[in-house]
Formats: structure tokens, C-alpha cells, sequence
């Protein structure tokens, strides 16, 4: 059976399950669960902390994993991203107290709190750049107000939580994360890992892409297809209606109501779009 590491808990877990789960996988009801078979796809699942999925994957105990980029690259795991999975988004920056810090380069001598130790140090050693690196668990925007260092180092989303702790960040992010597919680093690519890609794959096209259709004057078309390119090539087939053409193509589904207006200026009519439920590219 074909090994999968699950985040158990915090932001991961519950939309990795739901990409799992429309990727035609079983998953857990019980959240203590610990491990799951799911025999119909020879798949089973294990349910590990986030941080230490890439620990397991590295180690070559699991053949694949689902974690953040910035958990992966902390943990120093022998174990490489396999697939960007477009969920969990965030930044990972540095955050002081306004006008303190403005600079990397002036972090040099000072105390640098973080949950990624990993990250930061290499991140400062690359810049040539000496500070003391506090380790902490969690809640590290309050490690400034209370004393034990003097900027910090932290996954930023919404920035709510920094703006809760009077901080601001300075300098470009450290790193941009989202959830990572993982596998490692010096496994074959097997049939598990390529039938999980194109399952996850699958979901992601679902999501991101709509189906649309269209009638336009055949003598339009190649201007229809420039603003609709679709994936590969779009479908195009005569209509009953001389000198007219059908033509269906994906398009992204944030584009969607752009496209539309797009091709109607040139004269298509009758502009279905319509969601795409599972696809196999
Ligand atoms: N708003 C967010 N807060 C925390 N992590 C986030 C957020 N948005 C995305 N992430 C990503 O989620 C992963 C963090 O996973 P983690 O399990 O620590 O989640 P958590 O919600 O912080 O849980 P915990 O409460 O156990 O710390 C990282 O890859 C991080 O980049
Ligand atoms: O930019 P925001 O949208 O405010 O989100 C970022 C915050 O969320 C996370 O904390 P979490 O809730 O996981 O608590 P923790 O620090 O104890 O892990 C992260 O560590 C930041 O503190
Ligand atoms: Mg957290």
C-alpha cells in the first residue's frame, strides 16, 4: 500500500482532507484518528503533526506527505516538493516595532524570535548577517512585548495577529508558502506518486478552471480562440446555423466574467459556463 502523511491539525489539516477527499480518497470521521486504510485505492493515510511530516517523508517511511513549503524547508528533512497543492497560503517575514528595524542587515546583534530556527538562521547566515535566533512554539508576535527578543520571524497571513502585537514587518518575505505535495528526495517516482499527482492535479484543474461555450460567426473564430486558449486546443464544430461555429474551451475561473465580456464584443452569443466536477488531463 502506498503511504500518505496527513497534517493532523492546525490550518493544514482540514483542507488537505477536503483536496483528498474530492481526489476520490477515504478520510478519517473520528479526528483522533490516527491511521487510515483505504484498500479500494491502496492508499493508507497516516494523521501526523504538520512539522513532522516532512520528518517521515524524509526518512523514507512514508512515500508522500502533505505539508507547508515553509515546514518543509524548516525541518532540513531529506524530502523535496512534489506538487504545489494552492491551499494554505502565506508569507514568512521578519516583524518589529515601527521604524526599530527597518532592514535585514540591521537585525546583525540582535534577538530574532521564531517557530522556523531552520529558516531564519540559514536566511540570515545567507545575508552574512549575526543575531541570536529564540526558539519558541507559537505565539511569537508576543515575544517582542515581552521582553525575550527584539523582532520576530513568522508565517503572515492576514497580518492580524502582528497588528494585534503593535508590530510591522520590514524587508522582502522570507519565503512564500503554501501546502506542498512531498515525497523524498531520492525516491523513483512510482505508480503511487503518479496516480496521487494526477488525482491532486485533477482537483486543482477542477477548482481553477471552468468549461466554457459558445457560439460565435465562424469568421471570428481565430479572434475567439486568442481570448480562449484553453488548455491544450479548444473544441470547435460547425453549427446547424450556416456560417456559425461552436466552440468549447477551459478558461480559469477568476477570469471568467472578463472572458465573457471579451467575447461578446466580437460577437459571440449564447456564453455557457459550467463547473468542472473531476477532470484527468
Ligand atoms: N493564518 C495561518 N496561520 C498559521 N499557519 C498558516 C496560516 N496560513 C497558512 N498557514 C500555513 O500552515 C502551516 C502551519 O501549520 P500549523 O500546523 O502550525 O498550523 P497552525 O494553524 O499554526 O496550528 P497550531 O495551532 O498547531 O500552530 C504553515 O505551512 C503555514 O504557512
Ligand atoms: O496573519 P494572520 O492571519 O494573523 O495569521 C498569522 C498568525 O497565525 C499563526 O498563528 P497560530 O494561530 O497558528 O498560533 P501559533 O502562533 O500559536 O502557532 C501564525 O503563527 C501567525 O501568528
Ligand atoms: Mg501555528
Amino acid at each position: 500500500m502506498f503511504r500518505i502523511a496527513v497534517p493532523n491539525k492546525g490550518s493544514l489539516s482540514e483542507p488537505a482532507a477536503t483536496m483528498l477527499k474530492k481526489a476520490g480518497y477515504r478520510q478519517r470521521r473520528d479526528p483522533r484518528d490516527l491511521v487510515l486504510q483505504d484498500p479500494a485505492n491502496d492508499v493508507e493515510f497516516f494523521f501526523l503533526r504538520p512539522r513532522d511530516i516532512a520528518v517521515y517523508v524524509g526518512s523514507g517511511t512514508v512515500d508522500a506527505g502533505i505539508t507547508g513549503r515553509d515546514l518543509l524547508l524548516d525541518s532540513g528533512a531529506h524530502a523535496v516538493e512534489h506538487l504545489p497543492l494552492g491551499f494554505a497560503g502565506s508569507t514568512f517575514r521578519y516583524a518589529g516595532p515601527q521604524d526599530r528595524v527597518t532592514a535585514v542587515e540591521q537585525i546583525h546583534g540582535l534577538r530574532v524570535a521564531t517557530s522556523y530556527p531552520v529558516l531564519v538562521t540559514g536566511h540570515l547566515a545567507a545575508r552574512g548577517v549575526t543575531a541570536t535566533v529564540v526558539r519558541l512554539d507559537g505565539a511569537v508576535e508576543s515575544a517582542v512585548q515581552l521582553g525575550i527578543a527584539d523582532v520576530v520571524a513568522d508565517v503572515v497571513s492576514t497580518g492580524t495577529t502582528l497588528r494585534g502585537a503593535g508590530l510591522v514587518v520590514f524587508g522582502d518575505p522570507i519565503l512564500v508558502s503554501e501546502a506542498v505535495l512531498i515525497r523524498p528526495a531520492d525516491a523513483e517516482a512510482g505508480v503511487g506518486l503518479e496516480t496521487l499527482t494526477r488525482r491532486l492535479q485533477g482537483v486543482l484543474v477542477a477548482d481553477q478552471y471552468v468549461l466554457m461555450d459558445y457560439d460565435v460567426p465562424t469568421a471570428q473564430v481565430e479572434r475567439a480562440i486568442a481570448i480562449t486558449p484553453g488548455l491544450e486546443s479548444p473544441t470547435v464544430s460547425p453549427l446547424h446555423k450556416q456560417d456559425w461555429s461552436a466552440v468549447r474551451a477551459m478558461v480559469r475561473r477568476d477570469q471568467t466574467n472578463q472572458v465573457m465580456d471579451d467575447l461578446y464584443d466580437i460577437g459571440a452569443r449564447a456564453i455557457l459556463v459550467t463547473s468542472i466536477h473531476a477532470c484527468r488531463l
